[in-house]
C-alpha cells in the first residue's frame, strides 16, 4: 500500500489546513490535484514526515509516521517545487551529497550519482556548476537528487514548471520511465494534461478537504465531458439551432461546431438529428473524455456542498 490515511488532520496554528484526510491507494502513479492553497504541499509535507500531522494516523509504504519516518525518507526521493540546490556545486557533487544525505555512503552516493545524472540526460554537464544551469538542466539536476538513492516512491512538485514544450515532453517520457522501473511516483501539477500523461489514480483536494480519491478513468467517466467536432455540407447555422432546440450544448468556433456531451451522453444521437433535419455532416470527430472537466466539475460540487 503506497499511503493509508486515517483522519489526518494538520493545524497552523488556529487554522485547519487538512481537515481530516482517510484515503487507501496502492502503489503507482498518483496525480495530486487541487487549487491553490488546498493544502497538497502540507499533505506531501506531512507524508515525508516533515510536518508532524495534529490529529490522526498515517503510514506511507507500510512504514507508520511518525515513529518510522526515517524509514520512510530513505524509502522516497522529493522533487520540490522550488531552487533546492547549492549554486558554487557541481551537479555530481551536489547529487552525490543528496544520496551521502539519505545515509548512502561517500563512494557508493559518488558512483551513483554519475549514474543518475547521465539518466536524466546531464552526463555531459555532470562537472559544470549549477549557477550556469538552464531552468530545464535544473528541473533535471532536481530529479536526479530525488533518484539517487533508489526510492521506491518519489514526490515530484511541478516538475515541468517553467519548460518549454519540448522540455516538458522530455521531462514527462523520463517521469514514464521512472515509473516503467517500477517505482511509485506522486505528482503535484497544476497542468492536467500531465497528469494525464503519467498517472492512473488522483487525490483532489479542496479547502484541506478529500474530494476524490481514485483512478482516472473513472472519474473521467462518471464527472468526465466529451466534445464534439462537426462540419456541415451547408447551413450549419441551421442544424445548430436544431441541436440547441433539442437540448445540445453547441458552440461555434471558427467553421466548426463543438457539442458538449455529458459522459454518458451518446454521440451518435448527434447524426439522428442530422438525418432528421435532412443535413450532410462531412466531419465528425469525437474528442476525448478531459480530467480537467472531470476536476472542475468536482470543485463547484463541493463549493455548492460547502454553501448549501
Ligand atoms: N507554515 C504555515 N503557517 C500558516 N499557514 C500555512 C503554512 N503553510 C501553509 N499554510 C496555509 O495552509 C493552506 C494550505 O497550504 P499549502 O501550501 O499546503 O497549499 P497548496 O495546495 O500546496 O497550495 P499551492 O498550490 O499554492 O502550492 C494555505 O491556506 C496556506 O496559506
Amino acid at each position: 500500500m503506497l499511503f493509508d490515511l486515517d483522519n489526518v488532520q494538520k493545524s497552523y496554528g488556529n487554522f485547519e489546513a487538512l481537515k481530516g484526510i482517510t484515503l487507501q491507494i496502492e502503489e503507482g502513479s498518483v496525480g495530486l490535484l487541487g487549487p491553490n492553497g488546498a493544502g497538497k504541499s502540507t499533505l506531501i509535507k506531512t507524508l515525508l514526515g516533515l510536518l508532524e500531522m495534529t490529529r490522526g494516523s498515517a503510514s506511507v509504504l507500510g512504514h507508520r509516521l511518525p515513529e518510522q519516518a526515517h524509514k520512510i525518507r530513505q524509502a522516497i526521493g522529493y522533487m520540490p517545487e522550488n531552487d533546492c540546490y547549492l549554486p558554487y556545486m557541481t551537479a555530481v557533487r551536489y547529487v552525490s551529497l543528496m544520496g551521502e544525505l539519505t545515509g548512502m555512503p561517500r563512494s557508493e552516493a559518488f558512483s551513483r550519482a554519475h549514474e543518475t545524472l547521465y539518466y536524466v540526460g546531464l552526463g555531459e554537464a555532470r562537472y559544470r556548476k549549477l549557477s550556469g544551469f538552464s531552468t530545464g538542466m535544473k528541473q533535471r539536476v532536481k530529479l536526479a537528487q530525488a533518484l539517487v538513492h533508489g526510492p521506491r516512491l518519489v514526490f515530484l512538485d511541478e516538475p515541468t514548471n517553467g519548460l518549454d514544450p519540448q522540455g516538458r515532453d522530455e521531462m514527462l517520457d523520463l517521469i514514464n520511465d521512472v515509473k516503467a522501473r517500477g517505482v511509485s511516483v506522486v505528482l503535484s501539477s497544476h497542468i492536467l494534461y500531465d497528469v494525464e500523461r503519467v498517472c492512473e489514480s488522483v487525490i483532489m483536494l479542496d479547502q484541506g478537504e478529500l474530494i476524490h480519491c481514485g483512478p482516472i478513468d473513472a472519474l473521467k467517466a462518471d464527472k468526465g465531458e466529451r466534445v464534439i467536432e462537426i462540419q456541415t455540407k451547408e447551413d450549419d447555422e441551421r442544424f445548430r439551432q436544431a441541436l440547441i432546440s433539442r437540448g445540445f450544448d453547441v458552440e461555434r468556433e471558427g467553421f466548426r461546431l463543438l457539442v458538449r456531451l455529458g459522459a454518458d451522453a451518446d454521440p451518435l444521437a448527434i447524426l439522428d438529428v442530422a438525418l432528421e433535419e435532412g443535413i450532410q455532416v462531412r466531419h465528425f470527430m469525437p474528442g476525448e473524455l478531459t480530467l480537467e472537466k472531470a476536476f472542475l466539475t468536482l470543485l463547484d460540487e463541493h463549493n455548492e456542498a460547502a454553501t448549501a
